[in-house]
């Protein structure tokens, strides 16, 4: 590993032949929690999906988690998966199954096959998240907070060097929107995971001060200093 968990370098981000963003630099360190703002349309979504493997990058090098994107076939796209976990504003738990059967679906999904090592180590994520005791219940009986409590479980299931967020407090209220950030930043910190988070959010910016990436005009730059963010 080179301590960096995304490197991007010239790279130019696609939607369909629209392009998105252009002449991308980019880095994340190891452990290091970021956000990612922008008004919407500027590409947000677009970058995030690049770094997962959802969109191809067509131009420019890129590597996320050791893994590089150029050219990157589809198969390769559970490995970087794995290495990854990613958090949606809509949770995106499947409804028809209860908490524990949602993480020990990924789990199988991700080649885990010893029934006693998956029941031990969705014990060990809701835990973490303070969700043991709803590890029976369906996801339409959470609230959203908890809801997002579960979603955050799943992605840290395979030890994910890196967490993707795409607004995760987009849909929670202002408090549960703290509770949140409280959850993500000190799993972030213990575990020495990195975050790229996409966010509207500035009362959490302003609540979580942290190293700030922009995009706008068609490209991600680096915010200075959190006084000088404007959300759209
Ligand atoms: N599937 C698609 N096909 C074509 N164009 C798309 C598609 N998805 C998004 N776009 C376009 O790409 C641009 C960037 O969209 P993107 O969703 O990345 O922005 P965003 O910053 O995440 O916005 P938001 O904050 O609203 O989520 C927009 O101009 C959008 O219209």
């Amino acid at each position: 590993m080179t301590g960096k968990v995304i490197q991007l370098e010239r790279a130019f981000i696609y939607q369909r032949n629209h392009l998105v963003l252009s002449n991308v630099e980019f880095e994340l360190n190891e452990g290091e929690f970021s956000y990612l703002i922008g008004k919407t349309g500027s590409g947000k979504s677009s970058l995030l999906r690049v770094l997962y493997g959802d969109l191809p990058l067509e131009e420019g090098y890129g590597k996320v988690v050791g893994i590089e994107l150029n050219g990157m076939k589809v198969s390769k796209i559970p490995t970087l998966r794995r290495h990854l976990g990613i958090v949606f504003q809509d949770f995106q738990l499947l409804l028809d199954r209860n908490v524990e059967k949602n993480l020990a679906f990924v789990l199988k999904a991700t080649g885990w096959k010893d029934k006693q090592q998956i029941n031990d180590r969705i014990d060990e994520v809701l835990e973490s998240v303070g969700m043991i005791s709803k590890k029976k219940m369906m996801p339409f009986r959470l609230s959203g907070g908890e809801q997002q409590r579960v979603s955050i479980a799943r992605a840290l299931l395979n030890h994910p060097e890196l967490i993707l967020a795409d607004e995760p407090t987009g849909n929670l209220d202002p408090e549960t929107s703290v509770e949140i950030m409280n959850l993500i930043l000190n799993l972030s910190k213990e575990r020495n995971v990195a975050v790229l988070m996409a966010t509207h959010d500035y009362n959490i910016i302003q609540k979580f001060p942290a190293k700030t990436f922009k995009c706008e005009d068609g490209k991600v730059h680096m915010e200075e200093s959190s006084e000088s963010l404007f959300i759209g």
